[in-house]
């Protein structure tokens, strides 16, 4: 059997239905799933397998308009994860159309399309008609050279099966790149980290959180029936640590204690957490690497 494997970037606006697709894509809650927008900070991979296939999904950050310094490097990862992915996902909402945020991502696809293919899914085609449905396809194609059209429901399954089946026979030849055995675990391993950055993020300064991501590094199942879980915050300056372990660590200790409660409950069963801050510096390299592809971000240039 030949095997098949790589990445997938999904972009589209905040609140397109990124999460809620790799979800069901995976098959495991990977990402939290919120109302509000932008709550997809991280590049959040979920592993699925289709037939011979391993797809590696890139849940990228919302794209929207930068306003701040930050926003844009977080734009530029956006981005960045599309750079590396070997299929890109334009995923747009049905009933919004074409909104200024999708005008300004297509300005910007024929740059990051280079060399792969790029597929439109229209999301939440629970929310419309047919008709507009179809001029909508037809106008976004219009716009650009979409390999194929996909219509889906994210949220109650429609066209996902479809999607997955392409994007299976679309990616090239190759070794898995997870091995099957890891797989099983490495959902798990992504909600415990969720859980750990959802409480960083309540508990913090508005700006912070946005520039850091946490990873679960090991996680080792005891005897006793307990988990252990170690995770490291990955933070983009020096001063950042401080903030987060507080004054004697007071803060880093009441943010492992609510994010082990909620893993307790969730797994149903003690669970030591071990957490650790680290500088990350090159955190916001990723801008950089986009201006090396010969584009650029300036301040209302989305
Ligand atoms: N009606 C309908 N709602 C959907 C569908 N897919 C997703 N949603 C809803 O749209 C909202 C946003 O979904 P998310 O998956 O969080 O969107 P996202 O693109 O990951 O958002 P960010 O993380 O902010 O970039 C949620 O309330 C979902 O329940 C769909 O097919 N139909």
């Amino acid at each position: 059997m030949t095997q098949r494997s790589g990445f997938v970037a999904l972009i589209g606006e905040p609140n397109a239905g990124k999460s809620t697709l790799t979800n069901r894509m995976v098959g495991a809650k990977v990402s939290i799933v919120t109302h509000k927008v932008q709550t997809t900070r991280a590049r959040i991979r979920g592993v699925a397998i289709e037939g011979d296939a391993q797809i590696v999904f890139v849940d990228t950050p919302g794209l929207f308009k930068p306003r701040r310094r930050l926003d844009r490097a977080m734009v530029a990862a956006a981005w960045g994860g599309a750079a590396d992915a070997d299929i890109v996902v334009l995923l747009i909402e049905a009933h919004r159309g074409i909104t200024e945020g999708v005008e300004a991502i297509l300005e910007q696809l024929p740059a990051v399309a280079r060399g792969r293919k790029v597929a439109l899914a229209i999301n939440k085609i629970d929310r419309v008609e047919a008709p507009a449905l179809l001029a909508l396809t037809k106008d976004m194609n219009e716009r650009f050279d979409f390999a194929e059209t996909f219509m889906i429901s994210a949220e109650k399954g429609h066209g996902v099966d479809h999607l997955k089946k392409w994007l299976a026979s679309e990616l090239p030849e190759g070794h898995w790149l997870y091995p099957e055995d890891q797989i099983a675990d490495l959902p798990m391993r992504m909600i415990a980290a969720e859980m750990t950055r959802e409480k960083l993020t309540l508990r913090l300064h508005q700006e912070l959180p946005y520039q850091l991501t946490v990873e679960t590094e090991n996680w080792e199942e005891r005897k006793d029936g307990s988990a252990r879980i170690d995770q490291m915050i990955y933070v983009a300056r020096d001063g950042h640590k401080g903030i987060i372990l507080g004054k004697k660590g007071e803060t880093i200790k009441a943010i492992s204690k609510a994010a082990r409660e909620e893993l307790e409950e969730f797994l149903g069963r003690r669970v030591h957490l071990f957490l650790q801050v680290k500088v990350r510096e090159n955190w916001l390299d990723e801008a950089e690497r986009y201006s090396e592809m010969g584009l650029d971000f300036k301040d209302g240039n989305a």
